[in-house]
């Protein structure tokens, strides 16, 4: 479950990111963030992964008031977050097997844990058969779905996808939704910040528009609602 109660974030240079949230996610929810560039989703998104903290307001998330954690803390309260970004994010020189296993060696799993946990969430994704290439080697679509398998290895209750398609031709993104979809379905929760238009219109869910800072729209399948 996430929450924000009065959320405001101001950045240090005075720009005004967000100005007023007030909104409620359940568990299992897929959530669509959209609204024109500069509104403010990206800062949405990094308050829930405590990587800003807001100016007013609280943040919970799983019952608790993220924005009370002390640093030291913030780590182990990411392990219950995965997030996906536009660019992927995987590391150059390490295969897609040691990019995924890192994400578990970094909390401790015994070797034989994550030899099978990445076996199966490169499973999951479909790319049981690239372990051993790095991710020049994959084409945009194969390296998000490292990235996704990345992500969900250490079982997050909540996904974020940060314009999850932004940099994959048509075809790709709709193999990146079903992926996504697969992993809502096993109860993750997933927010996706997106200006997909076409994807939004016809994979139908929550869809909370944000714009100057504020929701001006929270529509059980919505529809994008704008141009581009
Ligand atoms: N680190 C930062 N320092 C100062 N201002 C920032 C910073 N990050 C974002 N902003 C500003 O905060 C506002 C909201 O930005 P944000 O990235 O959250 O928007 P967005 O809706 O995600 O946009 P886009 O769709 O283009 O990704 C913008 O005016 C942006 O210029």
């Amino acid at each position: 479950m996430i929450e924000m109660q009065e959320v405001y974030m101001t950045y240090p240079n005075g720009v005004v990111a967000l100005n007023g949230i007030d909104v409620k996610i359940g568990q299992g929810e897929f959530v669509y963030i959209v609204g024109p560039s500069g509104a403010g989703k990206s800062t949405f998104t990094k308050l829930l992964i405590r990587e800003e903290l807001p100016t007013n307001g609280a943040v919970t998330v799983n019952n608790k008031n993220i924005t009370e954690l002390k640093w030291k803390e913030v780590p182990y309260f990411r392990r219950n977050i995965g997030v996906v970004y536009q660019d992927f994010r995987l590391l150059p020189k390490l295969t897609v097997y040691e990019n995924i296993a890192f994400a578990m060696e970094v909390i401790e799993e015994t070797p034989k844990n994550i030899r099978k946990r990445v076996m199966s969430v490169l499973e999951q994704v479909g790319l049981k058969n690239k372990a051993r290439f790095i991710p020049d080697e994959l084409s945009g679509g194969e390296q998000q779905r490292v990235a996704i398998a990345r992500a969900i290895v250490n079982r997050p209750s909540i996904l974020i996808a940060d314009e999850p398609t932004g940099n994959l031709d048509p075809e790709t993104s709709w193999e990146i939704m079903q992926i996504l979809e697969e992993i809502n379905a096993s109860g993750t929760t997933i927010l996706m910040a997106t200006h997909s238009k076409e994807i939004v219109n016809t994979i139908k869910k929550r869809v909370i528009a944000v714009e100057d800072g504020t929701i001006v729209r929270d529509e059980h399948r919505g529809e994008y609602g704008y141009e581009i």
